[in-house]
């Protein structure tokens, strides 16, 4: 392979491809006369939407066809919505570097109510997140809330046809897209805090590839990978694999830029059992942070909770 090219493996949604021109973009600002080409492939999780994401073995069916490309050399760079990828990495893969995030919140998406607390008695609710599931349920139990899949234009589609009141996205995806008058509020990370991740683009490569690597360099945001991180490492921790009712948000301490405070939440998809936790330390001991937060969730039970999600996407 030619030094001058880089190849990037994507999945084909509007959001996927978005963000793989994102980096092309970023990656030939940084280094005139680059070659970039994109590789767009089909992952099992794109053809299978019709089944809820918890029950085929989560996101992870999202990124095995792009790593796979990578280990067969096809590929060279693999960009992700830091959500989407899993914790463990096979053999010889690597996240590279994390760019800087984007709004971290979710959108709170309707053509008639502007806010949770705005939609009526039983008013339904699109979301197949159970991280969204279970905060929306611990505030709202009148809520109907049924499962909701596809990219994101297949959502809005949903909703536009009248089969939901409302829906639930990442802002990050609807700014992207350029879809931001779509959002009717953004939710205060109190009322729904943030999948681990969400918000931040990454990019994943062979680990002993130090030409693309370097390449990277100058795309890499050491703040908002520090906090991705964290999340992460608490994430990790809790063994949140797949699709699971856990969220994790990290921000600079105001008064003390070289801290960082991470919030987690473990909850029931029922909404009935809500865990949070929050703890502070240093910047630079990111994933420390992230272990200090799972572990304070697990002393209240998360485990118990995660177990009981787990065994019911094993039993259909
Ligand atoms: N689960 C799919 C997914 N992965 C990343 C984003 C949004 C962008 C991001 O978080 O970076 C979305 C859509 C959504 O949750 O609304």
């Amino acid at each position: 392979m030619s030094d001058n090219t880089i190849r990037i493996a994507t999945r084909e949604s509007l959001l996927a491809l978005w963000q793989a021109e994102f980096i092309k973009a970023e990656l030939q600002a940084a280094h005139p006369g680059l070659e970039v080409e994109l590789l767009g492939m089909t992952t099992r999780g794109d053809q299978l939407l019709d089944s809820p994401l918890s029950k085929i073995g989560g996101k992870a069916l999202f990124v095995k066809e792009l790593e796979q490309a990578l280990v067969d050399g096809r590929a060279d760079i693999a960009v992700h919505s830091m959500k989407d990828v899993p914790m463990e990495f096979p053999e010889g893969l690597g996240l590279a570097i994390i760019c800087e995030r984007e709004d971290p919140r979710d959108a709170f998406v309707s053509n008639h109510f502007p806010s949770v607390d705005a939609l009526p008695q039983g008013a339904r609710v699109g979301t197949s997140s159970l991280r969204r599931e279970c905060q929306l349920r611990s505030q709202r139990p009148d809520l109907q809330i049924s499962s909701l899949r596809g990219n994101v234009q297949t959502r809005l589609r949903k909703l536009d046809e009248g089969e939901f009141d409302a829906i639930i996205l990442a802002a990050a995806g609807l700014i992207r897209l350029k879809l931001e008058d779509r959002i009717a509020s953004l939710m205060s990370v109190e009322s729904s805090l943030p999948a681990c991740g969400q918000g931040a683009v990454g990019v994943e490569t062979r680990l002993d590839d130090a030409r693309v690597i370097g390449l990277l360099q100058p795309l890499h945001n050491v703040v908002s990978a520090e906090q991705v991180m964290a999340e992460r490492a608490m994430n990790r921790r809790l063994e949140g694999g797949c699709q699971v009712p856990i969220a994790g948000y990290a921000i600079a301490d105001p008064k003390d830029p070289k801290q960082l405070w991470l919030r987690g939440l473990v909850g029931a998809p029922s909404g009935e059992v809500v865990l949070t936790a929050e703890h502070c330390g240093p910047r630079d001991q990111a994933e420390a942070l992230g272990v200090a937060v799972a572990e304070a969730l697990l002393k209240q039970g998360a485990g118990a909770i995660l177990k009981a999600v787990y065994g019911d996407s094993k039993a259909e």
